[in-house]
């Protein structure tokens, strides 16, 4: 019988150190990431810090110091400020208010030149692997279409429904300039794929929703892609944030760790797949 091995931690895996997350912003996603982190489901990573909106100066220094890498959960205007100190320091930040670059021309304009990264995670939605590929296939007669379907109080529309109303038809950057708490999710398609000014972004609120819905199009001469996603709402969130999203992240912190991106399965154990071929 062939033997079992476990995926976990090969003996020379064993050495490296974890590596070290700050969690900035102390709600919904970095609430359950640093619980997550906490709770050992991020192999290879421990927390080091959580900053709130009243941590001092000093806490922000000794986090970004401690850090290896920093994830931004708290709005676009934390962004705004903490992407640049945060690369500039040379950490990766990861940017869940991905929104933030529909204020900027180029996302190079707010990064600057590093020497750290900003990893943007899926977040709400998936799929972003076969997106980012087909994109690289060719963008000239592509084609993508992002439809976010949420409660009413989810964003902020105080009128009472009784049936789904558009809200909003434009594009990415529009839809991020409009809705800063709930269009991550159509710049992070548009930062993957077409940029902010060709994804469209249609954004519904629905009475009837208990879980926030999530329609993904792309048509290109590479495929023609139909993506739905149906998520849970953290309940801490108001109806806004998805609770996919936190796990999104530690889905980019354990891929750091493995050096790989989120859309390659890393398989631990060194053991050939059955019927692989050597050629592709
Ligand atoms: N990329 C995606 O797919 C998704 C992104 N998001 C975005 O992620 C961000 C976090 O979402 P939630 O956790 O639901 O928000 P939340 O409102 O529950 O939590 C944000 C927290 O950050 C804190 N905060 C604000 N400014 C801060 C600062 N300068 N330093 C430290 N803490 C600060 C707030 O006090 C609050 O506790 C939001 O911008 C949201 O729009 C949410 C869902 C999906
Ligand atoms: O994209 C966003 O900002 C939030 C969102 O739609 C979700 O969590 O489902």
């Amino acid at each position: 019988m062939t033997p079992h091995h476990s995926p976990s931690a090969r003996p020379d895996r064993a050495s490296v150190p974890p590596l070290a997350v700050a969690v900035i912003g102390a709600g919904a996603i970095g609430t359950a990431v640093a619980e997550a982190l906490e709770n050992g489901d991020v192999p290879g990573a421990r927390l080091v810090a959580v900053l709130r909106s009243g941590s001092t100066r000093d806490e922000v220094d000794a986090a970004v110091d401690a850090a290896d890498v920093l994830v931004e959960a708290a709005g676009v205007e934390a962004a705004e400020e903490f992407i640049p100190r945060v690369t500039g320091a040379g950490k990766d930040v990861i940017v869940c208010s991905c929104g933030v670059f529909a204020r900027h021309e180029y996302p190079q304009d707010l990064i600057g030149d590093g020497p750290g990264r900003v990893l943007v995670p899926a977040g709400a939605v998936g799929g972003l692997d076969v997106l980012a590929a087909a994109a690289r296939a060719g963008t000239d007669e592509a084609a993508l279409r992002h439809v976010t379907i949420k409660s009413p109080a989810a964003l902020g529309i105080r009128q009472t429904l009784d049936t789904p109303l558009e809200v909003f038809r434009g594009s990415a950057r529009e839809a991020a300039l409009e809705f800063p708490r709930t269009s991550n999710a159509s710049v992070a398609l548009a930062l993957a794929t077409l940029g902010l000014d060709r994804v469209e972004a249609i954004v519904v609120a629905d009475p009837g929703v208990q879980r926030t819905r999530h329609v993904v199009e792309w048509e290109s001469p590479v495929g023609r892609y139909d993506m739905r996603f149906e998520n849970a709402v953290d309940p801490d969130s108001g109806g806004r944030t998805s609770a996919i999203t936190a796990w999104s992240v530690a889905g980019v912190l354990t891929s750091i760790r493995a050096g790989a991106g989120p859309g390659v399965v890393v398989v631990a154990a060194a053991r050939p797949v059955e019927g692989a071929r050597v050629t592709p």
